[in-house]
């Protein structure tokens, strides 16, 4: 392996194109290959301080939470956490578009809020024959229209949502209309989601009045606006970025269209190609892999459009092979076997691993959905009020979960006491508990301690909850109605733990993470065949294996049908990837 601190020309190539794109002027488009460190890219231009006017400041714009904390941290770490605060801005697109070209707009009473989705607040679509959650229903919206189209995602509901609009009397159209009439209420008590923040962005933008109101505030305050991972930005997303760049606003875009996993939600490789075409003639590639092995860029190169060479590896001379292991699936969950020894799967793996000085704790495992993995703690978005409940009561008594989890957790609690407390009143808790005057501390004290009452979720747990519900001292203004806020039905008791030892995700989670090895379950038959022929450009789930593979450092592990080994053998070979079978 190369010395961390040794210049290959290699290195030193990879180090100049990040110099340039560091200093590269706005407007600019920064087309990255994974593991290119656009993250340390987009901190170092920030470290920069804007040199266009003093007070002039730079959004640093990403999708995720996570992707934004870790920006935020890196400005701290390198000890400038003024460039974390005003006029700077660093947050996810939704939040962006909210404060700069929505918020500003709407009547301070009531006063606007932003939801992380309408699962944060009781928003259920009622007067049809069955009660259904709003935030169970996903909306598109059609930037060629003006005013832009909106619709229900009908072909994108879960299984469970369609299994009730199916065995409903109603027509779609009836359910659209009372769909869109919910929605339409809560914007009136002034909430809104990053869908509802999309759609009034664009109406101002286009609207000459509303344009010429926001515009120059915005363009007085940012230098630059940078967008990272910008190959998730979905149609409508860049509607808005070009009306925001034929208002002048100088952008930065830096993304890998190969690594684009949200078609579903409007995003098209294509569509940010020609959006970057326009931005600036020319473009700054980060073509140096940072992260992994030479083997691990000619694994994702064959996964990628456009039969495009390998990327170069910046740091490691490793020859690991990618290790295939013939597997047999269970239906669902965790308890996959591997085919030749009969033994866990995944013990295989991490025995395997640690043939090649990989650790378990170093290892990710992941797959295109949930249920193929090993059982996951999480709390699922569409689930009822009782199961959200038993989710939460099982994550405050599990040591070492995390501050999110658990402030998850006393959300879920708080939604479910105020439900019965106060049965009259709509709204989050944030928003009752502001009617009440009840500080926050109190709110998650009494729901954290009320989680920890209860016992252990089981099947019937409802009437337990009920009597602890009625037995729990109630906060100030509370006014019970009967059974009105009861968490009725049987909840879901998460399976039991298959214990793996190593950090389990779904791809889609993985988003710029990174692991020593990663090992990719392929459970579906004709995944090889897929992988041979289908075409990435339109295929986003060769894009997906494509993210996960490029997680890895040192080490690509896949596991699939026993009867598909020998054909996905056969490809990587003919493709001089070094392959093990075991
Ligand atoms: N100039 C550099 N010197 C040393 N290490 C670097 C440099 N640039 C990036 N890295 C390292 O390379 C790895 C990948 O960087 P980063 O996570 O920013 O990639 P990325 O471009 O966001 O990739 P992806 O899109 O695949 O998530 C990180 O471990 C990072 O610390």
């Amino acid at each position: 392996m190369t010395g961390p601190g040794q210049v290959t020309p290699v290195r030193a190539r990879a180090e100049a194109q990040q110099q340039a794109a560091v200093a590269v002027p706005a407007p600019a488009f920064i087309p990255a290959c994974p593991g290119a460190g656009k993250t340390h890219v987009i901190t170092s231009r920030h470290l920069q301080l804007p040199r266009r006017r003093l007070r002039q400041g730079r959004a640093l714009i990403s999708f995720t939470r996570v992707a934004r904390d870790q920006m935020i941290r890196r400005c701290r770490k390198t000890g400038r956490a003024d460039l974390v605060q005003a006029p700077h801005f660093i947050g996810t697109l939704d939040s962006f578009l909210w404060e700069f070209l929505v918020k500003p707009l709407r009547a301070a009473d009531p006063v606007p809020r932003l939801l992380e989705s309408w699962a944060s607040i009781k928003a259920p679509v009622e007067d049809v024959d069955r009660v259904i959650s709003l935030h169970r229903f996903p909306m598109t919206i059609d930037p060629s229209q003006n005013p832009a189209g909106e619709a229900v995602a009908w072909d994108k509901l879960r299984y469970e949502t369609r299994q009730l609009i199916e065995a409903s009397s109603y027509s779609r159209r009836a359910w659209e209309k009372r769909i869109f009439d919910t929605r339409k209420s809560w914007c009136e008590q002034g909430y809104h989601t990053g869908h509802e923040a999309r759609f009034l962005a664009l109406w101002n933008l286009r609207n000459a009045k509303a344009a010429a109101t926001l515009l120059p505030p915005l363009l007085s305050r940012f230098s630059e606006v940078m967008v990272d991972e910008a190959q998730d930005c979905s149609a409508a997303d860049l509607a808005i970025l070009q009306l925001l760049h034929n208002a002048g606003l100088p952008l930065v875009l830096v993304g890998d269209p190969d690594q684009a996993i949200y078609a579903w939600r409007g995003a098209e490789p294509q569509a940010l190609r020609s959006f970057a075409a326009g931005l600036s003639p020319t473009t700054h590639p980060l073509t140096g892999n940072w992260r992994s092995s030479p083997v691990i860029c000619g694994l994702a190169a064959t996964l990628r459009t456009g039969q495009s060479p390998p990327d170069t590896s910046v740091v490691r001379d490793d020859a690991t092979p990618v290790l295939l292991l013939p597997a047999r699936f269970a239906a669902s969950g965790g308890r996959h076997l591997h085919a030749p020894s009969g033994a866990s799967l995944f013990d295989t793996f991490g025995a395997l691993a640690k043939e090649y000085a990989v650790q378990a704790q170093d290892c990710l495992v992941t797959a295109f959905k949930y249920a193929t993995l090993p059982g996951i703690n999480r709390e699922k978005p569409d689930t009822s009020a009782i199961s959200s409940l038993a989710w939460a009561r099982t994550t405050v008594n599990t040591p070492g979960v995390s501050g999110e989890d658990l402030a998850r957790a006393c959300l879920i609690a708080a939604r479910v006491l105020f439900g019965y407390w106060y049965p009259e009143q709509v709204g989050g808790p944030d928003r009752i508990s502001a009617a009440h005057g009840l500080p926050a501390n109190q709110v998650n004290r009494s729901a954290f301690a009320f989680l920890h009452s209860l016992p252990p979720p089981h099947k019937k747990w409802g009437p337990q909850v009920w009597q602890a519900m009625k037995a729990w001292p109630p906060l100030p203004g509370a006014a019970p109605q009967g059974k009105k806020g009861l968490p009725a039905g049987v909840p879901t008791v998460a399976r039991r733990q298959v214990t793996t030892g190593m950090r389990t995700n779904i791809v889609h989670q993985l988003k710029g993470d990174e692991a020593d090895g990663v090992l990719l379950l392929l459970p579906d038959a004709g995944s090889v065949q897929r992988w041979a022929t289908g075409d990435p450009a339109t295929d986003e789930v060769l894009r997906v294996w494509y993210v996960a593979v490029t997680r890895a450092r040192r080490l690509a592990a896949i596991a699939l049908l026993e009867e598909e080994t020998d054909a996905l053998t056969r490809l990587l070979t003919e493709r001089q990837i070094p392959v093990r079978v075991v």
